[in-house]
């Protein structure tokens, strides 16, 4: 049998596999009809020109939990609802569906924090807190202003009228973990190694029709198949295979480095492998442990907080008024060179942070899989398609649920009847809800919540308020006339220019 007839072989299988499967429990929740078995609603919902046009108006019409058909007449359940988000995020009958969960160990490994279940899981977490608890960030206040007046440094070297901020905002926030994280600035990781990270994240960028498919087949896979596919030779593979060898070879020279200088009793830094290599309290991990933690750390802080500081510069962009009186905050709080700024008491500056997470997820919709049967808590009773009142759903194991982050940041309920508009004083008039804590910060799921919280939360708040601080006290910011931004959404959700690319550009005019 050649290559052709094995692949024709496979698809008829799963035909048949997906044809002959059982009805599916949760078949009576309502939702939209899909005209297509081949990919149900995941180009409506994945390759939507302007990102959320179409789950919007799903959450609209169908509630905050509703039925959505996924590739081969896959049942899913997108869920908004805030008591439902709340048991997935917490409850140990669901994990990362199983497309994530390959995505991420043939990015990061399988011994990498994002990677590790339950025990093991809780473990490491748990011993990588030293790094990220609030006086830990406190102390990386240095960094985060380093790398913030490098934007400035590199935006006043430019002659053009408006500037792509991303690659600049990316290398920031590459930056910022590089030497907050590892102890290691830019420049010491090398040109190789920042190209090779550089084509990771563009990799991730991707999103087709064909990559839906590709997807929806390999979740049918058996789970040693899909550990092998690393080793195809294709381009893309190759690009994961030589940046996991690059993230292993650079975080085993920093550990080398570190112990040997450890060894010689010179001084040791506050970089969270240094407080990592020190750890007397009976957590540590072992070289090997915090060497496997290299790739996520700097993949899984770099375009989350650069491309949330893109979005909130476009936001400022067009709300000129509002730019003006956040500047004032700043000059009156923000002193060139002067003393530390308190930036958890300046009201302006937070509630724009928090509007623009709402608004403006990374991850704004993400997978989870039953582990086992179990039932679904609501907060508000839902009408089934047999008309049935339910205030439960039973799910079956193996049922793909969607956490619709992005929805539930667009509630009526939560954020009030303009939702959907930017509006930070929404958080300073107190409307919005102030109830049960869903998130780590401010009840948004942006950084997620329960176990799998963002480790990295407290950083990259810190970190956006000395990027915008810097950029918004020193340059005035204007939307460029001909090329108008939009969402894209792949593995996050990314600022595109109109051919598709990923890209905010903006008139940044020096004005201090
Ligand atoms: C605005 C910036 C950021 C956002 C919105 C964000 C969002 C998230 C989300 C949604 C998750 C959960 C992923 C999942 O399980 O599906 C996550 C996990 C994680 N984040 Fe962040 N993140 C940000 C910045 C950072 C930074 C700066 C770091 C580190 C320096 C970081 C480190 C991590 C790590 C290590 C995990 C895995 C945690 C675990 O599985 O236990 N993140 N982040």
């Amino acid at each position: 049998m050649d290559y052709h007839q094995a692949c024709l072989a496979l698809l008829a299988a799963l035909v048949l596999y997906l044809t002959l499967r059982g009805r599916s429990a949760i078949r009576h929740i309502l939702g939209p009809p899909s005209s297509s078995w081949i990919f149900g609603h995941m180009r409506q919902l994945l390759l939507s020109p302007q990102y959320g046009e179409h789950e919007l108006n799903w959450q609209k019409s169908y509630g905050p939990v509703y039925r959505l058909k996924g590739c081969f007449g896959e049942d899913r359940l997108m869920v908004s609802d805030p008591v439902a988000l709340q048991y997935l995020i917490n409850s140990p009958s669901f994990s990362h569906g199983p497309v994530p969960e390959n995505v991420v160990n043939l990015l990061f490994g399988k011994k990498s924090v994002l990677g590790l279940k339950g025990e093991e899981h809780r473990r490491i977490r748990a011993a990588l807190n030293v790094g990220f608890t609030a006086a830990a960030v406190r102390s990386y206040q240095p960094v985060f202003e380093k790398v913030a007046r490098m934007i400035t440094e590199q935006l006043e070297r430019t002659s053009a009228s408006s500037t792509d901020m991303c690659p600049l905002l990316g290398m920031a926030t590459l930056g910022a973990v590089s030497e907050a994280v590892l102890g290691y600035s830019i420049e010491d990781l090398g040109d190789e190694f920042v190209e090779s990270n550089t084509q990771v994240l563009a990799l991730a960028s991707g999103g087709s029709a064909a990559q839906i498919i590709v997807e929806a087949i390999w979740s049918y896979l058996p789970r040693w198949l899909l550990g092998a596919m690393i080793y195809l030779p294709t381009p893309a593979f190759h690009t994961l295979r030589q940046a996991k060898v690059d993230a292993k070879r650079l975080g085993e020279q920093i550990v080398r480095d570190k112990t040997d200088a450890a060894n010689q009793g010179l001084e040791i830094n506050n970089d969270v492998f240094s407080l990592l290599l020190q750890d007397t309290t009976g957590k540590a991990l072992s070289s090997e442990e915090i060497v496997a933690q290299t790739a996520i750390i700097l993949i899984a802080g770099q375009d989350t907080t650069s491309n949330t500081v893109a979005f909130g510069l476009l936001e400022l962009a067009k709300h000129q008024e509002f730019q003006d009186e956040l500047r004032m905050e700043i000059y009156s709080n923000v002193e060139p060179s002067g003393p530390r700024a308190a930036y958890d008491s300046m009201p302006l500056l937070n509630a724009f942070i928090k509007e623009v997470l709402r608004l403006y997820p990374t991850e704004p919709l993400s997978d989870r899989i039953a582990l086992r049967d179990t039932v679904i808590p609501l907060a508000d009773d839902i009408t089934t398609a047999d008309g049935e009142q339910i205030t439960h759903i039973p799910v079956q194991k193996g049922q793909i649920v969607t956490q619709a982050i992005l929805s539930y940041h667009r509630l009526a309920s939560r954020w009030g009847k303009d939702a959907n508009e930017f509006k930070p004083s929404r958080w300073l008039e107190g409307t919005t809800y102030q109830g049960d804590a869903v998130g780590p910060y401010a009840n948004l799921l942006s950084f997620l919540g329960g176990p799998r919280t963002c480790l990295g939360w407290r950083f990259a708040l810190l970190e956006m308020q000395i990027i915008i601080c810097e950029l918004v006290g020193k340059f005035s910011i204007a939307i460029p006339k001909n090329d108008p931004v939009q969402i894209r959404v792949t593995s996050t959700l990314l600022p595109t220019v109109s051919s598709g690319d990923k890209g905010a550009p903006l008139c940044m005019t020096r004005i201090l």
